[in-house]
């Protein structure tokens, strides 16, 4: 990654790869790259500098509010809604994360990293500075944290969704994740901590909460779920009401964050931040209804907690549910995600997501390893015929939800990615069928 600097008098770009490096350049030096610092002077290079340093130099440190995520689930959703919420309100800002970089509603970068390395955010943090932003939202991975992927950054708000289990391929055990997300919040910087998740350890100076079970600064009061979301919500001895199209329980969460977060900005009074949220819609690929009849849903759920999540979000239905889990990923999810299916779902197909390097059979074998008995299990190592199978097999009173791969357009299979989109097949045989009738 280069960034040029027009205006340097003595360098013409920094970049954070030895292999760039120049006499005209500045070398970023981070705990990825440490190792190529020798290779970088190799190079030419006379000057290197932190991050932090590196975001002083091009003038970002004091012209933005950074606001960081964390959890295992919901950083994608939480961040679009404060996103949506401050531009609802008028105000310019940058988002960051899972889908790529967005800045006023303009996409400027691709998906790739959740949390890209630092010189990639520096760059997408100078747009936005360059655009005119005030805030930039950006979700913060748990390998960013291992990897110093946000070092040098000030946030002036750090948020924490939930903890609960995913990349323990990375972390080795639960304890040593949480601790990880912890790392996040042990410093004395302003943070909106979930009162409802026990887990995680913070720093209490300058903490605010949120909560749906426990009192926190911000409390749900009341809510219902029928036809969206609608709730009320008390800050100190003031209750506020919101309504939101968004669907499930932890949704409410992803929601009461985000208002709680930007009522922490300052930016607006409750009540118009509790309008704007009303006209937050969602995000591509979480729950989001590809078809009404059926009543197809295809959603991210990619870990045994959100499988739980948005499981039980349904479960006054009958679910026909198609799924897998990622290759080269958290092995000991795979049960997880077996039992969980088989607690909530009427029919069941399992199939292949991303199995990457790994045999896709045997993942599908680690899964059905967490269900013992299930009257109507499948098994289909194709996607496309695995949904097909779904489609066909559903009742019309049935609803058919397809989880963990959301907005993913490719089913990436031993280093090659092949294009795929779940709602795309969906659509699709379902209009071949439509037309043969
Ligand atoms: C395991 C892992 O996270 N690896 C990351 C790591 O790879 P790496 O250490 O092998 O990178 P590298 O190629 O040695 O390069 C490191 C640095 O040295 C520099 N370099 C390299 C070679 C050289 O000769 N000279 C030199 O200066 C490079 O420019 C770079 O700055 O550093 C790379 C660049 O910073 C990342 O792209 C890469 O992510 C890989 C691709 C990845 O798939 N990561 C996933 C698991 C991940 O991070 N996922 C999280 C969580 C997802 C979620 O839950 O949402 C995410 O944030 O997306
Ligand atoms: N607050 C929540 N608690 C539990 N599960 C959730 C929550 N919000 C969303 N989910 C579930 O997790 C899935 C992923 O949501 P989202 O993309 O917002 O999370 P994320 O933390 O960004 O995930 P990733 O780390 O993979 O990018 C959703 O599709 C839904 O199934
Ligand atoms: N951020 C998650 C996304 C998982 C999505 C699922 N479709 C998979 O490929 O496992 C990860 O990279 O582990
Ligand atoms: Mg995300």
């Amino acid at each position: 990654m280069k960034i040029e600097l027009p205006n340097h008098n003595t360098f013409l770009h920094v970049t954070d790869n030895s292999n760039e490096c120049d006499a005209s350049s500045i070398f970023v030096l981070t705990k990825l790259n440490a190792m190529y610092e020798q290779s970088a002077r190799d190079h030419g290079c006379t000057h290197i500098i932190s991050p932090k340093a590196c975001l002083d130099l091009l003038g970002i440190t004091h012209a933005i509010k950074i606001i960081g995520i964390t959890g295992t689930n919901g950083k994608t959703t939480t961040a679009a809604a404060i996103y949506s919420i401050l531009l609802d309100l008028g105000k310019k800002v940058g988002l960051q994360g899972t889908r790529g970089c967005f800045i006023n509603d303009h996409r400027i970068e691709e998906k790739s990293l959740t949390t890209p390395p630092i010189l990639q955010t520096i760059h997408n943090l100078k747009h936005a500075v360059e655009a005119g932003c005030e805030y930039f939202v950006m979700e913060v991975s748990s390998h960013a944290i291992v990897q110093n992927r946000i070092d040098g950054i000030a946030f002036a708000l750090k948020i924490l969704t939930n903890v609960t289990q995913d990349h323990l391929d990375f972390h080795k055990t639960i304890d040593e994740y949480i601790a990880v997300k912890s790392r996040f919040f042990d410093d004395e910087s302003v943070k909106l901590i979930n009162k409802d998740e026990s887990k995680i350890r913070f720093n209490r100076t300058n903490a605010m909460s949120y909560g749906i079970e426990h009192p926190a600064t911000y409390k749900i009061l009341a809510y219902s779920l029928k036809e969206g979301i609608s709730a009320a919500v008390a800050k100190i001895e003031k209750v506020y009401e919101f309504e939101s199209p968004l669907h499930g329980f932890f949704n409410l969460y992803n929601l009461l964050a985000a208002i709680s977060a930007v009522d922490m900005l300052g930016v607006a009074p409750m009540e118009s931040i509790c309008e704007a949220v009303e006209h937050f819609g969602g995000v591509e690929g979480r729950m989001e209804v590809v078809s009404q009849d059926p009543l197809v849903i295809v959603d991210f759920a990619h870990t045994p907690d959100g499988m739980e999540k948005v499981l039980d979000s349904m479960k006054e239905r009958d679910l026909v549910v198609v799924f897998g889990a990622g290759g080269d990923r958290d092995r000991t999810k795979r049960p997880k995600m077996g039992a969980m299916a088989q607690r909530y779902a009427k029919k069941i197909v399992v199939t292949s997501d991303n199995p990457r390097s790994e045999d896709p059979q045997s993942i599908i074998t680690e899964i059905l390893a967490g269900m013992n008995h299930h009257e109507s299990l499948h098994v289909e190592v194709d996607r496309h015929e695995a949904i097909e199978k779904a489609l066909r097999m559903q009742a019309p009173n049935e609803v058919l939800l397809i989880l963990g791969k959301g907005d993913e357009t490719y089913q990436e299979i031993k280093g090659k990615k092949y294009p795929f989109d779940d709602r795309s097949v969906v659509r699709e045989l379902i209009a071949q069928w439509a037309k043969q009738k």
